[in-house]
């Protein structure tokens, strides 16, 4: 296992597109350390989210293997993907996803559910720590897009995922609530010792990353401050 959490090798992915196919990711390679802060950087369509699809094993490439802490996720089935999932990834997303006839509380416990997990007062103190604790009984249409967000965040790391993946954060929010937000996400993810990849389109999002990495191509190359875009 060492000191690499996540291995990806020689990914592949093709969409058919108006008849013609177009390969979105082409022979990537990614490495990624126990605990770090990496961005993933690329303009609208370059295929950020199909990468994180096939890191979450949501999706299945057509080339390639993804590993995470030694676990082929590309050789489990279904089933076992899901499972996995559940238990080692957690999520963010730019239009938050909260259920909307959960409260926040029982949004936040969901993967404790899921996984089957008593909950050990770990909700509220979730809570807490993203500054809703007085919001526990609210509906996520009362809340603003800040503290949807925030409810998120401690949904996506209530059970201590060792990754977790976060998709356009802070797209949908003001300058400086994103601002905000950007930075309790990677504090939290710091402090509970998760791996963190950034998929964002701003390289003033990126730059809050331990790493840059440019999605161009179909691949990842280190910073790319030289490309087009
Ligand atoms: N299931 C699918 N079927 C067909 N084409 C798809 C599918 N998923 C993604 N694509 C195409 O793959 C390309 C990359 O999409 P993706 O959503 O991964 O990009 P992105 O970098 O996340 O973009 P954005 O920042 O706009 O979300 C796009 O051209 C998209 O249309």
């Amino acid at each position: 296992m060492g000191d690499t959490l996540l291995e990806v090798r020689g990914l592949g992915r093709r969409f058919e597109e108006g008849g013609r196919t177009r390969a979105v990711l082409d022979g990537l390679d990614l490495d990624v350390r126990h605990g770090e802060c990496v961005a993933l950087l690329g303009r609208s369509g370059s295929g950020k989210s199909t990468l994180l699809n096939l890191i979450s094993g949501i999706d299945l490439p057509d080339e390639g293997t993804v590993a995470l802490d030694g676990v082929p996720l590309t050789a489990l089935d279904e089933r076992e993907r899901t499972l996995f999932r559940r238990r080692h990834i957690g999520f963010v997303y730019q239009f938050f996803h909260l259920i909307p006839t959960l409260t926040v509380e029982e949004n936040v416990r969901l993967p404790l559910e899921l996984n089957g997990e008593p909950d050990g007062g770990r909700v509220s103190g979730w809570l807490e720590a993203v500054g809703l604790g007085d919001r526990l009984a609210s509906f996520p249409d009362r809340l603003s897009a800040g503290e949807q967000q925030r409810v998120a965040i401690a949904r996506a790391l209530i059970h201590k995922p060792g990754l977790l993946l976060a998709d356009e954060p802070t797209g949908n929010l003001d300058a400086e609530t994103g601002r905000r937000v950007l930075a309790l996400l990677t504090g939290l993810a710091r402090r509970e010792g998760a791996t963190l990849l950034l998929a964002t389109h701003s390289k003033q999002v990126a730059e809050s990353a331990d790493r840059v990495l440019t999605l161009d191509r179909g691949r990842l190359v280190e910073r790319g401050e030289d490309l087009a875009w």
